[in-house]
């Protein structure tokens, strides 16, 4: 019995099985025509990205602190809470140097909002072409107000629409371990933090450093928003997050030490970031000033061990819940994702860090 081949490229019943609809998505470049970047927004993307480099190599004595809400959910709300940073980064400027999270995408546990790109009317229409253009317009006005900012990056396409505005990247724990996060690191162009894994794994943020420090060849899109093939030069920025797991914090002098020791034997620079949320804080916002007293102390007396810290802040403390559609019972200024310090807290563990900062400065002891 002989057997025939069909060879055809239309679509049959072996495709699409379940996928319920295909429909097109504006192109990178349409959107960053749409959003571009001033002369302002340039230069704080270029100085923001330039500093954080200098302070994962101790050229600059400064802390590196990412600072801002768990995920966007309201532009006008970050812009205001821009603002207010902005002013505060300014005044702490000789000691630390400061860097909005401005996240738009959510790896969620299980489901949940997947954040202000996938679904920024907040009522399960997923308009994805307004949530990019949107992102992007946001981080036009706040790289223009001089205020450099952080983006986790999740999707492996959305960086072609953004990056261009982000001065520090980070891959969240659920995607350490992803070859897919770790070729895309290998080519951003800023910094990035890679965290250690929901169960505390630090290995896999170590070995996820590696990866993304080495050249990879893999496909993506292009700025036409054509398929592409992209190689890669490798980034030498990426460093190691420590966000504690389930089996509790790591934020301690023996976690730090027992990455350090880690990246160490990978031949790796020994750069780690402490987030003070997540698991480090159970994700009790409160706690979060604990974290900053440890590390604040730990400073103050001299140790050069962790070069940045990340908080979770906004307006109002804590978080809500949505409901699809009823944004209207929103609070303004309080998270819908996780639970956030609030702006007057805010200022308070910043200064409380830049004193420890001075501190050491006092003792003589530079980075
Ligand atoms: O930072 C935000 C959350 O911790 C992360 O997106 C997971 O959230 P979830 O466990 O509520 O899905
Ligand atoms: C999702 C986040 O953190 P993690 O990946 O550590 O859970 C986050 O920082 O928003």
């Amino acid at each position: 019995m002989t057997s025939t081949t069909t060879i055809s490229t239309a679509r049959s019943d072996l495709d699409d099985r379940r996928t319920l609809r295909i429909s097109p998505l504006r192109a990178p470049a349409d959107v960053r025509h749409a959003h571009p970047v001033d002369d302002v927004a340039a230069a704080t993307v270029r100085t923001g990205r330039q500093a954080t480099v200098d302070v994962l190599a101790g050229v600059d004595d400064r802390l590196l602190v990412i600072v801002g809400p768990c995920s966007v959910h309201d532009p006008e709300a970050a812009l205001d809470y821009a603002d207010r940073l902005a002013s505060t980064a300014l005044d702490l400027a000789d000691r630390l140097h400061i860097v909005m999270r401005v996240y738009f995408e959510k790896p969620r546990t299980t489901l949940g909002w997947k954040g202000l790109i996938n679904d920024p009317h907040l009522d399960g229409s997923f308009d994805v072409n307004h949530g990019l253009g949107v992102g992007r317009g946001l981080l036009v006005a706040i790289s223009g107000l001089g205020l450099p900012v952080a983006c986790e990056f999740l999707d492996p396409i959305t960086p072609q629409y953004l990056a261009d505005l982000v001065s520090y990247g980070a891959i969240g724990a659920r995607t350490a371990a992803s070859q897919v996060h770790r070729q895309l690191s290998s080519a951003l162009s800023m910094p990035v933090g890679i965290k250690n894994g929901t169960d505390g794994d630090v290995q896999v943020a170590v070995d996820g450093v590696r990866a993304a420090a080495a050249q990879h060849v893999f496909p993506g899109v292009g700025l036409d928003g054509r398929t592409a093939l992209i190689q890669t030069a490798g980034n030498p920025d990426c460093h190691v997050i420590l966000r504690g797991g389930s089996a509790g914090p790591n934020y301690d002098a023996a976690g730090v030490a027992d990455t350090r020791a880690r990246l160490a034997r990978a031949g790796l620079p020994e750069r780690v970031v402490i987030d003070a949320s997540h698991g480090n804080s159970s994700k009790d916002h409160r706690r979060q000033a604990d974290v900053v007293a440890d590390l604040a102390g730990r400073i103050a007396a001299g140790d050069c061990s962790v070069v940045g810290l990340m908080l979770e802040s906004f307006l109002v403390a804590g978080r809500q819940d949505l409901t699809l559609g009823r944004t209207d019972q929103l609070t303004y200024g309080q998270s819908i994702t996780d639970a956030c310090i609030d702006w007057d807290t805010t200022v308070i563990l910043l200064n409380r860090l830049a004193d420890a900062v001075s501190a050491r400065r006092a003792d003589g002891i530079g980075r």
